[in-house]
């Protein structure tokens, strides 16, 4: 899938920048890039997108109020985008990070984009630490708000569950290094924020960048991508589905000399371990959404989920995809479920994506809506006690003595005074009040009480203005986030000069609110093995999903289409399947009354008798064997060996592709540029191409000739053999995944160029 990404803010920025990187390594080229930003630090620091692709819009005073909306220059934005040599894209993505100020920017951007496309827009959008702050998680909760009504589909990554689970993990890995002598090869978890995005925007970037690399090929020609995903699959799975969680596991397989030996033992061998590989398979899955997903989320509230593996083919158990497919299909709340599985040779992994769309039950945005209304409560309370104390202020300076003497509890509380100082209360303490509180960027909310009387931030849509106060003080919340990691192992923090933070003076005493206004947020217990699983609540009136074996249709009920699979079909069953039903390594359909529609039959052998025909792109797969049809019509035929008997109409189009065709007894000859293959074997043709017959291609008899391109083709190859040219095999481009919009490219052997499978999937 082929994108427009946009960075917004640091966290923006550094995720395209990573993105771009991984694109160009790839050699795909499926990423065109810019990045906005009001930090140029933040924006020097990049090292991928090209400098005229960065743009920096500086506020003109930091220090004072400033509006992000009115900073960033949208209209100069899109004019850089138009200026770029923007290739076909299939969607636009724009990353940010919430609680962030450019974010702010969303709303005003995505309207000026949709004036000039019609892609969908997604979002890519980060969640912040709990540390970060009350007043940023606030934030988060309100940005997010705005950004998912305005875009297609928001994907989200939660920093906060991923650096917990990383730290986890590097701690275990120290752990179990510890009795190696080498210490260069313990991973420890950096203190670095910088360093610690850096490990996330690494999570991000291959999450994202898998997806849209799947389907893509190098400009070169070369064979670069192995897997081909119709991006059109992609785009419905997100399209109008709000939330977006990616869960992305891999396990490497083991690479010792035995096991290289035994990939060339006997099928026995393979039939033993098949229930090993498909095990692999379902608790990969598992991990995937239980544990590598972006956002930790109730899989049973998601509309649509994409399931995709990949791997060496003969590691892909189509049992445990199977029983995947089935679980992720019974247990999401709607009906759509679209899955692949991706054959990729030379690789020593094996991987699964799987994408859930269309969320309503993810814990940690249910959490930062509960602190943004604490917030809001807090900020409430406290304006409250802050109006109140300007009245007895002002009852004092008018002389109104008693007033002020009145016992008021909230300003005991806040100067400690005990019972014995009510009496004793003095009015210089409360100008030291007045002087300290004047630090409190309060004047605009002020006015509206003392206007209204009331305080009035009630109005959920309503989001008060970020102004540049508030904006230093999440910095200073960030840097406390900084200082506490730090702080943590005992280490000095380093200036890492990826986070300017603001210069604004505060008392200790306002610093002491900002710690009040931390959240205490209960505590996730410290994860102690990486196979920890989230419990989600199941859902309410469903079969139990059977992760292990695989699973009968159901009762009286037929089965859902997409389970249908594996080795048979039954053929008695008169009710032909419905749509992409027929996915297996063997379909073998007879006399059926209904003809199955769309494209269903994907598999390795396809056998159909006595069958209203097929009519679309219907068949496609490694082995098929069709007697007596109606015609295939379409490019219906694809696949390595396919055998057409007694077929009363001749298949027109470009419809013979394979390594092997043999046509026996047609009536009449396929026409156009309709044989295409290794072999080709036609039968009762006429006799009179036989001078240009050789090697792999015979005609006998009753056939009437070819007279297309096939003959060149035989006479070709006929010369060739006699230059003894060695020939290389004739293959199809294309071979045959096992969804209609799945394709295998056969590629170059390739080696895996790292150890973490960043492009084991290219
Ligand atoms: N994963 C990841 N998250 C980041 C990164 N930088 C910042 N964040 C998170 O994103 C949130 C927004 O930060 P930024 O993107 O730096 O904010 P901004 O939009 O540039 O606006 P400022 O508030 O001016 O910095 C922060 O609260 C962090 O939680 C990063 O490099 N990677």
């Amino acid at each position: 899938m082929r994108i427009l990404a946009i960075g917004l803010g640091g966290a923006g920025t550094r995720i395209v920048d990573l993105l771009y990187n991984h694109d160009m390594k790839s050699r795909v080229g499926c990423v065109s890039a810019i990045a906005v930003d009001i930090d140029g630090n933040s924006l020097r620091q990049l090292s991928n997108i090209p400098d005229n692709a960065r743009m920096h819009f500086p506020a003109l005073d930091p220090e004072i109020h400033f509006d992000v909306t009115s900073t960033i220059n949208v209209e100069e934005v899109m004019n850089l985008i138009q200026k770029m040599d923007n290739f076909e894209i299939d969607s636009i993505m724009i990353f940010a990070g919430l609680g962030g100020s450019v974010i702010d920017a969303i709303p005003q951007l995505t309207e000026e984009l949709r004036k000039s496309f019609i892609e969908p827009i997604f979002g890519v959008c980060i969640l912040p630490i709990r540390n970060e702050g009350k007043r940023h998680s606030s934030k988060a909760s309100d940005d997010l708000k705005r950004v998912k009504s305005v875009l297609d589909a928001v994907f989200l990554f939660d920093n906060e569950t991923w650096q917990e689970r990383l730290k986890a993990e590097y701690d275990q890995f120290s752990v179990a290094k510890e009795t190696i002598t080498s210490s260069y090869r313990q991973k420890v978890f950096p203190d670095n924020p910088r360093d610690v995005y850096a490990i996330l925007n690494e999570k991000i970037a291959r999450q994202i960048g898998l997806l849209l690399r799947a389907g893509e090929f190098s400009e070169t020609g070369v064979e670069a991508a192995d897997i081909v995903l119709d991006a059109g699959e992609v785009l419905n799975t997100l399209k109008g589905n709000g939330l977006v969680a990616i869960g992305y596991a891999t396990e490497p397989l083991r690479s010792s000399f035995k096991d290289r030996f035994n990939q060339w033992r006997s099928d026995t061998y393979f039939s033993e371990t098949s229930h090993k590989r498909a095990t692999r398979i379902v608790s990969l899955a598992k991990r995937a959404v239980y544990e590598e997903i972006s956002v930790p989320c109730d899989l049973t509230s998601a509309d649509k989920a994409l399931v995709l593996i990949a791997g060496p083919s003969q590691e892909l158990s189509m049992k445990g995809f199977q029983t995947v497919r089935k679980w992720i299909d019974r247990s999401i709340s709607g009906l759509e479920m679209r899955s692949g599985d991706y054959p990729v040779m030379n690789t020593r992994f094996v991987g699964i994506i799987i994408v859930l769309a269309g969320i309503s039950n993810i814990p940690r945005v249910t959490e930062l809506n509960e602190i943004r209304r604490q917030y809001e409560e807090e900020n409430a309370a406290e304006e409250t006690r802050f109006l109140q104390q300007n009245e007895v202020n002002n009852g004092i300076l008018n002389g109104e003595r008693e007033k002020a003497t009145v016992p008021f509890e909230s300003v005991q509380t806040e100067t400690g005074a005990g019972e014995e100082e009510k009496d004793d209360f003095d009015i210089t303490d409360l100008f030291e009040d007045e002087a300290t509180e004047s630090e409190y960027p309060h004047n605009r909310e002020t006015e509206i009480l003392s206007e209204e009387g009331d305080y009035t931030w009630q109005d959920e849509e309503e989001h008060p203005p970020y102004t540049s106060m508030e904006r230093e003080e999440d910095l200073q919340n960030r840097a406390n986030w900084e200082g506490t990691m730090a702080a943590e192992d005992g280490k000095q923090v380093l200036n890492d000069g990826m986070i300017t933070l603001g210069g604004v003076a505060r008392s200790e005493k306002r610093k002491e609110q900002n710690k009040d206004n931390m959240i205490s947020v209960e505590g996730k217990g410290k994860k102690n093995a990486t196979d920890e699983q989230l419990s989600m609540p199941g859902r309410q009136e469903r079969n139990i999903a059977d992760m292990t074996r695989m699973t009968d249709g159901g009762e009286n009920k037929g089965p859902k289409d997409s389970i249908f699979g594996l080795k048979d079909i039954p053929s008695s069953d008169n009710k032909g399947p419905r749509d992409s039903a027929l996915v297996g390594e063997k379909i073998s359909l007879g006399k059926q009354d209904k003809r199955p529609n769309d494209a269903s039959f994907g598999g390795k052998d396809v056998s159909i008798s006595f069958v209203k025909g097929p009519n679309d792109s219907a068949y496609m797969g490694r082995s098929f064997s069709v007697t007596s049809p109606p015609k295939a019509n379409d490019s219906a035929l694809m696949g390595n060996k396919i055998s057409v008997k007694s077929s009363g109409i001749r298949p027109n189009d470009n419809a013979l592709i394979g390594n092997k065709i043999s046509a026996k007894s047609s009536e009449i000859r396929p026409n156009d540029s309709a044989l295409t293959g290794g072999s080709v074997h036609l039968s009762r043709g006429t006799p009179k191409t036989k001078e240009f017959l050789n090697g792999d291609v015979k005609m006998s008899a009753r056939v009437p000739a070819p007279k297309d391109d096939l003959i060149t083709r035989a006479e070709r190859r006929k010369n060739k053999t006699q230059t003894e040219t060695k020939k290389p095999e004739i293959k199809p481009n294309y071979k045959k995944g096992t969804i209609s919009s799945g394709y295998e490219k056969e590629s170059e052997p390739e080696e895996d160029d790292t150890d973490d499978g960043l492009f084991w999937i290219k």
